[in-house]
Formats: structure tokens, C-alpha cells, sequence
């Protein structure tokens, strides 16, 4: 732990895994995330910016929508959404037998991913992408009313903004999502949607992902290496609202408290002296096993109660993608790309991911 201020206000870096776990997993109030500022708010105003008693209903109305369970039953859909990629990039891939691809090409507005984000009202997988260029202007001008001045990046912000409703409105999922959400039906309600879209002709495509026996295992364990060097979210920050015993020491309320995941996922101490190579093996026997004495130091999707809702749903989406998308085609990096992850809210390639797509 080390202690410092940051501005006014007295901060605490938490450099230990099960501290940050004791700090993640408080139930009693007395550790709390921060108010947003607005313009945060516009990118994600949904469960993950909600408090106390709001938080808590909305967490337990969305909170089945997420179990493994179901998530299986929306493979259909899912698969249908690779399909369409798949589609697309022989298309592109179609004269050559190669092109090349910037980042950004997967989260292109499908209206599956737009319903599925939408569902959980985390709008902000898409809004960063496109919005990327925005916010360091945002943040620089750090005022409420900055947001409304008609710059070039905020018209494209509410441009967006417009063209995502106007998608929804226009499919009749998008139609039915809209009426769930205004009428807080049950979640199942929205699953229904999801699993109707096109099951029949999706189901050979799921044979065929069956049989071609791709290591599904390994696809695993190459993402869980992935989200521990690169984890979209860097740190976590809390504040204590009220006095708060933490490992030995007491702290008052007023406590900043940070939790640098994107340094603990790189320690030495933990990972050993390979931290910093891309090695998923480490994954191969889970994630209690793969940090140094079984100590869980592995946090890409947060902890305790506020852990992410959507993980089981983004690692089952990424394993079908990958294991799909690899029966088809093969990467390797661009000459042109430029190593230079940069924070933008999230943990992204700073000049972009060039990437020759070539079709097997
Ligand atoms: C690799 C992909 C993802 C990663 C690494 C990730 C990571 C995280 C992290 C670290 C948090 C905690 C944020 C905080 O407390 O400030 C979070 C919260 C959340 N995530 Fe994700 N997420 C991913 C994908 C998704 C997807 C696909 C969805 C929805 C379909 C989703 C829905 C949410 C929601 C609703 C919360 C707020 C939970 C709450 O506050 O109770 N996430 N996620």
C-alpha cells in the first residue's frame, strides 16, 4: 500500500491482491465508487454509474439475464452475428485472399450487439469505439454544459446517439426492447427475442463448429491472457464513505482508494518473471492456479458484488467469435501497426490494430 494526496484529496494505491479483493467485496456501504462527472454519465448512465438502492434493484432485474445458463440458449444468436462478420470479411478478403483491417471492424454496429448492450445498458463498448476521438477534447474542458457546444465531435456524439435509437426502433426486437425497458418486463422477455433470431439457420453452423473440434479450452485460455495484459479497464477507483478497517490500518471516510489492476496483472510477485510474456498456458489449469501461490491476482472483470454482470456473456460471445473466425482466416500484424496501448476510459491500441486478414 502506498499513501499519498492527489490534489486535496488523500489517496491510497492498493498493491495487494487480496486487499483490492476485501476493498471490491464490501457490502456494508462503507466503501463506495465515485460520483461520475457528466461527461462520463453520457457514455454510460446505466447500472454500472447507479448507487445504493437504485443499484441494487436494477442489479437483481438484470442479474438472471446473465447466468451461464441462459447465455447458452443465446448461442443462436450469437453465432448468426459471427456469420455476418465471417460474410463480410471473404468478401473483403475475396480478390486477394487477403486485406487488411483496422480495429473497431467487430464492434461495428450490429443491431444483435446493439440489443444485447442496450439490454444491460451498457452502451459503452459502442460509444467508445466511435467516440473515442472525443473524449480527450471532453476532459480537457472539464464543464457540465462543454457537452452541448456544437463542436464537430459532439454533433458526431449526438448523431450517434440518434442513429443508435433510431436503429431500435426500427427492428422489431429493437421495438420490443424499447417496450421492456419502459415497461420493466421480465428479462426473459428479452432473451425470447434474442433466441428467436434466426435458430434454424444457425444450427448447422453450430454443428459444424462441433465438429470441427476447435480447442475451445485453449481459445479460453488465450483470452484470459489477453484480459490479463491488457485490461480494458486499468483501475478501479473507490472512496471509504465512513471509517473503514482495512488490513491494519484504519482509515477515515474521505479515503481515495486506488486499484491499479493493469499493474497487479503485470507483477512479477505474482505472475512470476514471464509477467511479461504472452504465454496462456498459465491459464491452463484456471485462473486460481495460474498466479503465483494460488492467489487470485486476476481482475480484467472487477470483484464482489459490482463484478461485471456481462462477463459470462462477452467470454462466451469471444470464445465462439475466435474459434469461429479462426476456421476461416488468419492474422498477423500490419507492418504499419505501432505498439501503444493508451487509456481512453478503456485500454486501447492508441494508433489503431492493423491486421492482414488472410482467408484460409
Ligand atoms: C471483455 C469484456 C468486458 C470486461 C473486461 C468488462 C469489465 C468490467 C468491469 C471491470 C466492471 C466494473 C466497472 C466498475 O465498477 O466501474 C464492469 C461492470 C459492468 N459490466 Fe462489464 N466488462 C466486459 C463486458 C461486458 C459486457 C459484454 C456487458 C453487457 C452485456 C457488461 C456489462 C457490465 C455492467 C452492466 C457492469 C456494471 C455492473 C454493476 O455495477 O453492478 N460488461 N465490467
Amino acid at each position: 500500500m502506498s499513501f499519498f494526496w492527489i490534489g486535496t484529496k488523500p489517496t491510497l494505491i492498493i498493491l495487494d491482491p487480496e486487499l483490492m479483493k476485501e476493498v471490491l467485496s464490501d457490502k456494508h456501504g462503507r466503501i463506495q465508487k465515485p460520483p461520475r462527472n457528466p461527461h462520463i454519465k453520457l457514455l454510460s448512465n446505466g447500472l454500472s454509474s447507479l448507487q445504493g438502492e437504485k443499484w441494487v434493484k436494477q442489479r437483481k432485474l438484470i442479474s438472471p439475464a446473465s447466468h451461464q445458463e441462459k447465455l447458452k440458449g443465446m448461442t443462436p444468436a450469437f453465432l448468426t452475428s459471427c456469420i455476418e462478420l465471417i460474410e463480410k470479411w471473404k468478401k473483403k478478403t475475396y480478390s486477394q485472399g487477403y486485406c487488411e483491417l483496422d480495429r473497431g471492424m467487430i464492434f461495428k454496429t450490429s443491431p444483435l450487439m446493439l440489443s444485447h448492450l442496450t439490454a444491460f445498458e451498457v452502451p459503452q463498448t459502442i460509444k467508445v469505439s466511435n467516440w473515442s476521438n472525443s473524449i480527450p477534447t471532453a476532459s480537457l474542458f472539464n464543464l457540465t454544459s462543454y457537452r452541448f457546444i456544437p463542436t464537430k465531435e459532439n454533433k458526431r456524439r449526438m448523431n450517434l446517439d440518434k442513429e443508435i435509437s433510431s436503429k431500435l426502433k426500427r427492428s422489431d426486437r429493437g421495438e420490443k426492447l424499447l417496450h421492456w425497458k419502459v415497461e420493466s418486463r421480465s428479462v426473459d422477455d428479452l432473451l425470447g427475442i434474442l433466441l428467436q433470431y434466426s435458430r434454424e439457420s444457425s444450427q448447422a453452423d453450430m454443428n459444424n463448429l462441433k465438429t470441427t473440434g476447435m480447442p475451445i479450452d485453449q481459445v479460453t485460455m488465450i483470452l484470459y491472457e489477453v484480459l490479463r495484459l491488457y485490461p480494458p479497464l486499468v483501475q478501479q477507483i473507490r472512496y471509504t464513505c465512513k471509517t473503514t478497517k482495512l488490513g491494519d490500518i484504519t482509515l477515515p471516510a474521505g479515503v481515495q482508494l486506488i486499484l491499479p489492476i493493469l499493474l497487479i496483472h503485470h507483477d512479477r510477485e505474482f505472475w512470476g518473471d514471464d509477467a511479461e510474456d504472452f504465454r496462456p498456458e498459465r491459464f491452463s489449469e484456471g485462473i486460481s492456479k495460474a498466479s503465483k501461490d494460488q492467489k487470485v491476482a486476476f481482475f480484467p472483470f472487477q470483484w464482489g458484488p459490482r463484478i461485471c454482470i456481462g462477463q459470462n456473456f462477452a467470454m462466451i460471445e469471444a470464445k465462439m467469435a475466435l474459434a469461429m473466425i479462426l476456421q476461416h482466416f488468419s492474422f498477423q500484424l500490419s507492418p504499419s501497426y505501432a505498439h501503444a496501448p493508451n487509456t481512453i476510459i478503456t485500454l486501447q491500441p492508441q494508433h489503431g490494430a492493423q491486421t492482414i486478414l488472410h482467408a484460409q
